[in-house]
């Protein structure tokens, strides 16, 4: 490093101090915390983002948001070249750097790092940072100080994009690194367009009643209702009727949004009686996961339709459309393509959803929570589908497979334009541009969703009865430190301390279709205990069970 570039380095650090007594971890969702303290760690990110486009030589994104949490928390996360999130390897690094004491500390972990990973402050390929930042008022500043970090690496360039949904972001990284156009206007034109095909590609007789036409989407009071109120604008249906779309002075996340939704499973404000049976969706605060509700008559209770079955409904389309593409006719054997089809799930995912996806044919493997693992898996397939069961998920398609799809695709419309063949390879197509690939995205998950109903001519009710969930308790227990406890088999099974599983299989084993597992959560200082059985009640004792068992263990009167 040169004395031009360790001297700027030096002097822009020095006006953003990090905050006192507070150590920050970069999760599974970047680093969040209250606003008020974020300056340094987002100023800091911004370099990580400039040396990340250095050491990758391609297009970085850095996202400022906190999704479902509270409006006056915030946050920041960096989109790798792919869209998908930052490598687990320099998640170390980015720890290091954000929590380093001083300027000079800083520099010192820079040069380090820079040295180690053979980084070249004077490529030919200057760093180049797209900025995207979520509806909440501290937006703004976090904004000047991701710039600030950015352009302390010399020749960086920055380039806001304006306020978007985490997925656009990361959408507009992977498209800029492929070479498209990837402004908004481009993104909003590929989804409309591909949800136009996908309409235009429904089997006649299959649409839904002019009751079942109409969505209503809880937006969050979020950045995902006011960037679906411009979508629908391009589409003629479904009608889709905006709520909560942070106009009405409603605030972000309180009450409202997926995880509110999920969470709680009651209709989110704005919501009541008169919407007792309509189709309704909720996205969360940054718009990258999506839930499906139905209102029922008392309480403000709710049917909840989430992931797993957003994740079951695109299975099933898309195993269809690959049957109908692979039926043989009179061709020759030389034109299939066995394209391997995975679902992959985490832990949390409801029983009844894993047995019916098996019970299909599906391949479903599971992963540690936390999209990058389900993301890595899923990649691993022609086709792979994920979720986590509340409602973040999208599907991939290999490169070899596309490549295959679109010469097919091709010669069909050649030899047999409008045969079942050719329209099953034109719909899969438009599936690939209508989905994000990049990341789970509500947005274009919805349309899918919408466009599949359409197509199997299925109301709300029909897929909700798919099947049906088993009852589940999910609980916190705080612990003295929750690193004590160790996981394996996707986290379903304890390790560490000793005794602690043989004591959960004890209680499982008092339930029938019992299933129970505790796992230390990546974003809150708590243990997650999961318990599932055939009522609710039994769901209810086994969960309460379990978390006394980690409270036995691990608690505040253990002796650890
Ligand atoms: C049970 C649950 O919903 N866990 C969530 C939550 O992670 P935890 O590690 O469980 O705190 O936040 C993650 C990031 O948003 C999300 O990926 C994950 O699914
Ligand atoms: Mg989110």
């Amino acid at each position: 490093m040169n004395e031009e570039q360790r001297s700027l380095l030096l002097k822009t650090s020095s006006r953003f101090p990090p905050p006192q007594g507070v150590k920050l971890s970069y999760g599974t969702a970047g680093f969040r915390a209250d606003a008020s303290i974020l300056e340094s760690t987002v100023y800091r990110v911004g370099i990580l983002a400039a040396l990340r486009s250095l050491k990758t030589k391609s297009v970085i994104g850095l996202m400022i948001t906190a999704s479902h949490n509270k409006v006056s928390d915030n946050g920041v996360k960096i989109a790798d070249p792919s869209g998908g999130m930052l490598t687990q390897n320099w998640e170390p690094f980015a720890d290091a750097l954000a929590n380093a004491s001083d300027p000079e500390d800083l520099v010192r972990l820079i040069i380090e790092f820079v040295k180690k990973e053979n980084i070249h402050f004077e490529g030919a390929c200057p760093a180049e940072v797209l900025l995207g930042r979520d509806t909440r008022p501290s937006g703004g500043s976090l904004l000047e100080a991701a710039k600030q970090g950015i352009s302390s690496i010399v020749g960086a360039i920055a380039l806001d994009m304006g306020v978007l949904t985490t997925p656009q972001l990361h959408w507009m990284v992977r498209a800029r690194n492929k070479g498209m156009k990837a402004s908004e206007v481009d993104y909003f034109e590929q989804l409309s367009s591909s949800f136009r095909c996908l309409m235009d590609l429904i089997p006649e007789g299959s649409k839904i009643n002019e009751m079942g036409d109409k969505l209503i989407v809880d937006g969050a009071n979020g950045v995902g209702g006011e960037k679906l109120a411009g979508l629908k604008n391009m589409l003629n249906s479904p009608v889709i009727d905006v709520r909560n779309s942070g106009k009405e002075g409603g605030v972000l996340n309180e009450g409202v949004g997926a995880d509110y939704v999920q969470k709680e499973k009651v209709v989110p404000v704005g919501f009541g009686p008169s919407d007792v049976g309509l189709r309704c969706a909720s996205l969360d605060g940054d718009a990258d996961r999506l839930v499906y509700f139905l209102v029922l008559p008392k309480d403000n209770k709710i049917d909840l339709v989430d992931g797993d079955k957003i994740l079951s409904l695109f299975a099933l389309f898309v195993k269809e459309q690959l049957a109908i593409l692979n039926t043989n006719g009179n061709e020759k054997i030389n034109n299939y393509y066995h394209a391997c089809l995975g679902v992959v799930q985490t832990a949390y995912a409801n029983g009844a959803s894993t047995d019916y996806l098996k019970k299909q044919g599906l391949e479903v493997l599971f992963t540690p929570t936390g999209v990058k693992y389900l993301h890595e898996k899923a990649a691993e397939f022609d086709i792979g589908i994920y979720f986590e069961a509340n409602g973040h998920g999208t599907i991939l398609f290999s490169e070899e497979f596309l490549c295959w799809l679109e010469a097919r695709d091709n010669e069909l419309s050649s030899m047999s334009k409008g045969s079942e063949q050719q329209k099953a390879a034109s719909r899969l197509l438009a599936v690939s541009k209508l989905i994000n690939q990049a990341v789970g995205d509500a947005l274009s998950g919805l349309l899918l969703v919408e466009a599949i109903l359409q197509h199997m001519g299925w109301s709300i009710h029909i897929w909700n009865a798919l099947y049906q969930d088993l009852p589940s308790r999910q609980l916190k227990v705080k612990v003295v430190d929750r690193t004590a406890i160790v996981t394996a088999n996707a986290e379903t099974v304890v390790v560490k301390p000793p005794g602690l599983q043989e004591a959960i299989n004890a209680e499982i084993a008092k339930y029938p279709q019992g299933r129970s597992f505790v796992r230390p959560s990546g974003t809150e200082d708590i243990i997650r205990v999961y318990a599932e059985a055939t009522t609710q009640d039994a769901a209810d004792s086994l969960g309460n069970s379990v978390a006394r068992l980690v409270d036995k263990f691990l608690g505040f009167g253990s002796s650890s």
